[in-house]
């Protein structure tokens, strides 16, 4: 599997289909002067948030900064936060209607992250809450440096697959995918630069 996504990188396909349709990437979604825009405007329009995880009575600040947008009643709760949702930037909904002309799937609110390096990350976790309905449908935007998206079996036993997620990136978590799988942004090593990530949501519930 993973020689097949090296393989298929090298190449100029307008999508990969992964896990049975499941995961879907699309490596050039954005037009590039919009993803070169989106970028360089989200990085300083957005007030970006230094959440915090609640462990044994110690607050552990999340390796990432985070933000979260959408439509009015349509809060977030997870690991013990609740965010309520900022208004729409207008750069990003112009993003999310283009995502929206190109699925079958609508969106109420995003989640954005900015990881400021390499050392910024998110650990194994499903998208699996209650308020995303069973079978939710994720797009994915990324912008800027290429990290790798990693996921695994929940259940069983197997290796963790990945794949680079370059700048103008849509990627689509759906069906029974966060039932099935965990997923991953892992930390990396060699020195990267910033890299920011809206995952639109409809919240349900
Ligand atoms: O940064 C990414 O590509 C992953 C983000 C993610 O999994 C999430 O926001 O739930
Ligand atoms: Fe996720």
């Amino acid at each position: 599997m993973q020689a097949y996504i090296d393989e298929w990188f090298q190449t100029s396909a307008p999508s990969i289909q992964l896990e049975e349709n499941m995961l879907v990437l699309y490596p050039s979604f954005l037009p590039s002067n919009l993803a070169d825009h989106a970028l360089n405007t989200l990085i300083t329009d957005i007030p970006w948030q230094q959440h915090s995880l609640k462990i044994y009575g110690r607050r552990i600040p999340f390796p990432r900064l985070m933000y979260w947008m959408g439509q009015p009643g349509t809060a977030y709760r997870f690991s013990g936060n609740e965010f309520q949702p900022h208004p729409w930037h207008p750069v990003v909904l112009t993003i999310k209607s283009l995502i929206e002309q190109n699925l079958p799937a609508s969106f109420n609110s995003v989640l954005l992250n900015l990881y400021r390096h390499g050392r910024d990350s998110m650990s194994w976790h499903a998208d699996d809450e209650t308020c995303l309905g069973p079978t939710p449908t994720i797009a994915s935007i990324s912008l800027g440096s290429t990290r790798h998206f990693a996921w695994k079996p929940k259940f069983v036993k197997g290796p963790s697959r990945r794949i680079p997620l370059p700048h103008g990136s849509l990627l689509i978590m759906k069906g029974q995918f966060q039932h099935h799988y965990l997923h991953a942004l892992p930390k990396t090593s060699p020195p990267k630069g910033c890299r920011i990530n809206l995952t639109f949501r409809n919240i349900v519930q």
